[in-house]
């Protein structure tokens, strides 16, 4: 059997760990809502060929460190920051280990609004919040200890998922390719809907190595202008990005989804130096306007469709990476 096959990749750790941080600053209190996965590799294969636990660290210990970083990292609030730091603690702490990969998936909470009376701007609550939405930002984090005796090089990649947007004009699909197997008609003016999902990689990071494999590295901070457009600066990134890719699905007289997505990524690249490759997965959710004719209604022509039948499936996938030359 042993001369057939070979072990020829491995990789474990824990998954959906689960995990609410509040930061208290006094009476206001800062909270963030993570899933993580945190995975390994390294000099591991005889755990799986010959059956040597001894150079696991098991799972439920890896579990145990992501809810230790997540108590004493300076960094726990920003997503990047802190899967930065569960991989430099982990392939520093263990020698053996040489790789990780983090991924964090951060859920939404949004603080409460206090009416403060008639004119008034309302005010954020201190410590009650909403979910408002199921968008989540996403950072997926390899720390890679095997390059090198003093540093490590950390590749980030952060974005969204789920942010469900739709437009009712400004969308047109025509001039396509035409032939037997053709029924769709061209439209001028169609709602335009999707859920998105975007990723954008950042170029490598060094991180010293922290000689006593407690990651305390991090406890100095990385700040000012250096951290700028880096994953450093994780959460100015999420929201300009985010910001980008709404204002470009709102303003573009998108002539496919194709064509708004290109414009997405080329506007990030343009304005964010640090950023390498932006990746978008749209789904064209389908509103199809109800034929009313049989009743005497117009409701399919663009100007009068009103009433549309929102598609659950199939939808058209429409993805791309555009990347920095
Ligand atoms: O924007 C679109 N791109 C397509 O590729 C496509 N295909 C389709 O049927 N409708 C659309 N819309």
């Amino acid at each position: 059997m042993s001369e057939l096959s070979y072990l020829s990749h491995a990789r474990y750790g824990k998954d959906k760990v689960r995990v609410l941080r509040v930061v208290r600053d006094g009476a206001w209190h800062n909270i963030v809502e993570y899933n993580v996965t945190a995975l390994v590799e390294g000099d591991i294969d005889v755990s799986y060929t010959k059956a040597d636990n001894s150079v696991v660290v098991a799972t439920d210990s890896i579990k145990n460190i992501t809810y230790y970083i997540a108590k004493t990292s300076p960094h726990v609030l920003v997503p990047e920051r802190f899967a930065l730091h569960l991989g430099t603690h982990l392939v520093s702490k263990y020698a053996h280990l040489k790789k990780a990969f983090i991924t964090v998936e951060q859920l939404r909470w949004q603080r409460i609004p206090i009416s403060q009376g008639p004119g008034q701007t309302p005010k954020e609550h201190s410590h009650a919040f909403y979910r408002d939405g199921d968008e989540k930002r996403t950072v997926e984090v390899e720390v890679d200890a095997s390059a090198g005796k003093d540093k490590l090089v950390a590749r980030v990649t952060s974005g969204l998922k789920d942010l469900l947007v739709i437009k009712t004009t400004g969308s047109a699909f025509e001039s396509f390719f035409r032939d037997e197997y053709t029924t769709l008609v061209e439209v001028n003016d169609r709602i335009f809907s999707t859920s998105i999902d975007l990723t954008y990689t950042f170029a490598p990071i060094s991180i010293p190595k922290p000689a006593d494999g407690e990651g305390k590295v991090f406890e100095a901070p990385f700040a000012g202008d250096a951290a700028k457009g880096t994953p450093w600066d994780g959460d100015a990134l999420a929201a300009a990005l985010r910001n980008i890719t709404l204002e470009v699905f709102a303003l573009d007289e998108s002539a496919s989804v194709q064509a708004t997505l290109y414009k997405m990524g080329q506007r990030i690249i343009a304005e964010n130096q640090h950023i390498t490759t932006v990746t978008y997965s749209l789904p064209n959710k389908h509103y199809v306007p109800v034929d009313m004719k049989y009743i005497g209604v117009d409701n399919t022509t663009p100007k009068n469709a009103e009433v549309f039948l929102p598609l659950a499936h199939p939808s058209g996938l429409i993805t791309a990476t555009v990347s920095r030359k």
